[in-house]
């Protein structure tokens, strides 16, 4: 078993919105990483980056990630920094990885609101993106079989320009 697409991407890039919509559009079941370590400890993520630090964080990450690998077979979205760890990135170069990409303003604004991510909650949200996408921008390049920006789309929009994308050439037979 294999996802039939994985979605990537920085946070606010709409992997978690996206991606429920895609699963739809292709009648398979949707699976996210972020969801699935909240199943598994009963704590939010921001309490496990307080409470447990990041790198506690990320080594359970890379575990919830690479069972979604094994045994998922419909579209899973994975949290913002999931490719950072060596062996998910290579775990995902045998799979189909969709790289949702989203600039700095429209990044800052669609994930301003929302105190559920850690990593963006400290003074200066727009410096600390910047510093996020140009550190990260390389590594879902690397990874991803498919890039679809979404800045100007909406979400249906982006679903559309994914389907579009996942020609036979750009999907990894497993
Ligand atoms: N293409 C889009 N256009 C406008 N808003 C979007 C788009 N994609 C996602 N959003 C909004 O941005 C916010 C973050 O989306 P989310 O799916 O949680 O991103 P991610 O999982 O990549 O961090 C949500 O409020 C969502 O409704
Ligand atoms: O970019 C990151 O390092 C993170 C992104 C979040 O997921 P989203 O990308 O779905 O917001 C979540 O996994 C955690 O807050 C860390
Ligand atoms: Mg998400």
């Amino acid at each position: 078993m294999s996802p039939r697409a994985v979605v990537v991407g920085p946070p606010g890039s709409g992997k978690s919105t996206v991606g429920p919509m895609l699963a739809a559009a292709l009648d398979v079941p949707f699976r996210d990483s972020d969801d699935d370590i909240v199943a598994r400890t009963g704590r939010p993520i921001a309490d496990i980056f307080a409470e447990d630090g990041e790198p506690a964080f990320r080594a359970l990450e890379e575990e919830v990630v690479a069972t979604g690998l094994e045994e998922h077979d419909g579209v899973l979205s994975l949290g913002g920094g999931a490719p950072l760890a060596p062996g998910t990135r290579a775990r995902l170069a045998q799979h189909t990885v969709v790289f949702l990409n989203v600039g700095l303003a429209a990044g800052v604004q669609r994930t301003g609101l929302s105190t559920a991510r850690p990593l963006l909650a400290g003074v200066n949200p727009r410096a600390t993106f910047k510093t996020l996408l140009d550190a990260r921008l390389p590594v879902y390049r690397e990874v991803a079989t498919v890039e679809i920006e979404t800045d100007h789309r909406s979400p249906d929009e982006v679903v559309a320009a994914v389907l579009a994308a996942l020609k036979p050439g750009q999907v990894r037979q497993q």
